[in-house]
């Protein structure tokens, strides 16, 4: 990992946009946000919140379609060629042939290097898997298997999308343990998730979205404190809405 002083994510005024059967979907609309190197960010929000949609964009998966975004103070695909910021997204990205050692150790060629995937696979709790086809991994293995492969650039910055769904007990424990380890390296590390317990558990700090826009941000005490609760799940239902029930505009850009 490196050291620097720029925000580890700088959103501003970002915007993006889908165009639909029904019109343009504004699925981020009009986001701020500073991360600052070393914090544990859970995002949170309901389903259709934007949540994937920021992470794309920080990704540089997908470009905004106004407001900006920088990744310690990069363009994301620069960032993302430095090494700095890698992700487990909630699919694609696995070769189903390959074994998982092989997945690993094509991920280290890709970014020129040549070290073991054993340490990726230990820290992921799936080195007992090593010579088994991908395609043959259960849904929680796979998702161990994209935390390896993004644990392999020993990145500044670690995205991770719903990274525990279909993990058993053992494996989020595992998971989370490997996370603060990290972070205590002074990895930053921001997490999309349903489960409000591991927000409240895991994260520094929590960013409450709904309908792509920020409506919570801070400690967890203190976005909890928001709805004078000691409960996550009632700050979550008061301060966010069905997107669902959000209305389309008619005009804008696609991908
Ligand atoms: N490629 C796309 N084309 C059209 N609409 C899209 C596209 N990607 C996302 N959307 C829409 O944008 C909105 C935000 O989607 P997004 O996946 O970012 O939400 P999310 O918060 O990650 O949801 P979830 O919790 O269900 O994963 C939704 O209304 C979704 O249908």
């Amino acid at each position: 990992m490196t050291s620097t002083t720029a925000p580890a994510i700088e959103a501003t005024g970002l915007v993006k946009e889908f165009r639909g059967t029904d019109g343009v979907v504004r699925a981020v609309g009009g986001l701020d946000l500073v991360v600052r190197p070393g914090e544990v960010v859970a995002f949170l929000g309901p389903n259709g919140a934007g949540k994937t949609t920021t992470l794309d964009l920080v990704l540089g998966l997908t470009v905004p379609t106004s407001g900006t975004v920088r990744v310690f103070g990069k363009k994301p695909a620069r960032a993302i060629a430095d090494g700095q910021v890698a992700a487990a997204l909630q699919t694609g990205g696995l070769l189903r042939d390959l074994t998982v050692r092989e997945t690993v150790e094509l991920t280290a060629a890709l970014f020129g290097r040549t070290t073991s995937p054993v340490p990726f696979l230990e820290r992921a709790g799936i080195a007992h898997l090593a010579d088994q086809k991908v395609g043959t991994c259960s849904g929680g293995q796979q998702q161990r298997l994209r935390f390896a492969m993004a644990l392999v650039s020993d990145p500044d910055l670690l995205l991770l999308d719903e990274p525990t769904t279909g993990m058993d007990v053992r494996g989020r424990r595992e998971f989370w343990t490997a996370i603060r380890h990290d972070a205590e390296a002074g990895r930053t590390v921001v997490f999309a998730t349903h489960y409000l317990e591991e927000a409240d558990a895991h994260a520094d700090r929590i960013v409450l979205v709904s309908h792509g826009r920020v409506v919570a941000d801070g400690p967890v005490a203190e976005v909890k404190a928001l709805a004078a609760s000691r409960n996550l799940e009632d700050v979550f239902l008061a301060l966010t809405t069905d997107p669902a029930t959000a209305s389309t505009t008619t005009e804008g850009a696609g991908r």
